[in-house]
């Protein structure tokens, strides 16, 4: 009995083991396939042709900011089923250092105008000068190296606090100090403080370790497995403000002359995205600013020009009073949002 005991104790844990190593090898497939699309990844290459030009030209007279001629610009999505252009024969001139604030209902092209003007995308008919000669005839590299865009689809990486917010300034990225600085400017110092490890801390750790011990009798080991692959608990907001702390960082940087908002603040409170876009305002020191926004007021009155934007192209252009003046789309949303503060106090 105790040899047949015996035996089926360890063919059990054969089974077990036979068991395990099928499970690995169900997998294998999968990890091999998600390996080999990084490499696919890294060798695709960017659709945009670079030119030969580097920005900013030598000689150039734009200093500080970029001056963008826009004319006639359509662009389509590659396999939309939309009946629209996305952008239809758009123009507009933006001088450089000015602050142009973009708006419009959801659907309306805002952001694709954007993508457009950073290069992102490529008109499909049209014309886009900056700084007086075409965009594609840049080098691409030096354009992107000239820009700095913050957006919602803006990630962390799984790498610590201090150089999430450091890569923003390639040159300095180890600058604690600045990163600091770059920290407190995007209201991310106090959520920051809040981690036991502080700028150290790994938000979104990459998960590298693989748990091939019995979690019974391992429970010290078990808790710190753990605490190395636990995401770090951020809200939305404490997430949008790490990463604008990176855009902070990057406008340290006297590289930058072209400065992309496109609506970063969803998750922020009012207080949180009035300080937010008050200190990008403030950080933008004669560089040309775009935002995207679908709040009116803080952002719209200090603009040196609004663009409103309806289906794909432009409806009006001007300043806030210029605007409400002429009694348009523009008039009519800001006095949609006006309203809903006043209705609300008249119930
Ligand atoms: N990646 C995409 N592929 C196909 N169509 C797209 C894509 N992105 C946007 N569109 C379409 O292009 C049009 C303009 O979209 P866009 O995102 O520029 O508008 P928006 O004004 O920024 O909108 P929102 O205020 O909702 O952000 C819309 O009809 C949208 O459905």
């Amino acid at each position: 009995m105790a040899r047949l005991a015996a035996m089926q104790t360890s063919s059990n844990a054969l089974r077990g083991a036979f068991f395990m190593v099928s499970m690995e090898l169900n997998r294998l497939p999968n990890e091999v396939t998600r390996i080999k699309n990084i490499y696919t990844f890294i060798d695709i290459k960017n659709q945009l042709a670079s030119g030969s030009t580097p920005y900013p030209s030598p000689g150039s007279k734009f200093d500080r900011g970029m001056s963008l001629e826009v004319r006639n610009i359509s662009f389509t999505y590659k396999g939309s089923k939309a009946s629209r252009d996305a952008i239809k024969d758009v123009s507009l001139s933006i001088r450089a250092g000015q602050l142009v604030v973009i708006v419009g209902a959801n659907g309306s092209g805002k952001s694709t105008l954007l993508r457009l003007l950073v290069r992102l995308y490529a008109p499909v008919s049209g014309v886009i000068e900056l700084d007086g000669r075409p965009i594609e005839e840049y080098n691409i590299d030096d354009l992107r190296q000239a820009m700095a865009h913050l957006s919602q689809d803006h990630k962390l990486f799984p790498l610590s606090v201090a150089e999430n917010i450091g890569v923003g300034y390639l040159e300095r990225p180890d600058d604690l100090a600045l990163i600091k600085d770059a920290a407190r400017l995007a209201g991310a110092d106090r959520v920051i403080e809040k981690f036991e490890t502080g700028y150290e801390t790994v938000l979104e750790p990459a998960s590298t370790a693989q748990m091939s011990f019995s979690a019974s009798g391992n429970e010290a080991l078990t808790s710190e497995f753990n605490k190395l692959e636990k995401s770090a608990d951020v809200s939305g907001g404490e997430r949008q403000r790490l990463v604008a702390a990176r855009t902070f960082m990057r406008l340290f940087s006297d590289d930058i002359k072209f400065v992309t908002v496109d609506e970063p603040s969803s998750a922020l409170d009012p207080q949180g995205e009035y300080d937010l876009f008050q200190r990008l305002r403030n950080a933008r020191h004669g560089r040309t600013m775009i935002f995207v926004t679908h709040r009116f007021g803080h952002l719209t009155k200090h603009a040196d020009l609004i663009i409103c934007m309806k289906d794909g192209t432009i409806a009006e252009r001007g300043t806030h009073e210029e605007l409400l003046k002429a009694e348009g789309e523009y008039a009519r949303l800001y006095n949609v949002q006006a309203a809903a503060f006043t209705s609300d106090n008249k119930e």
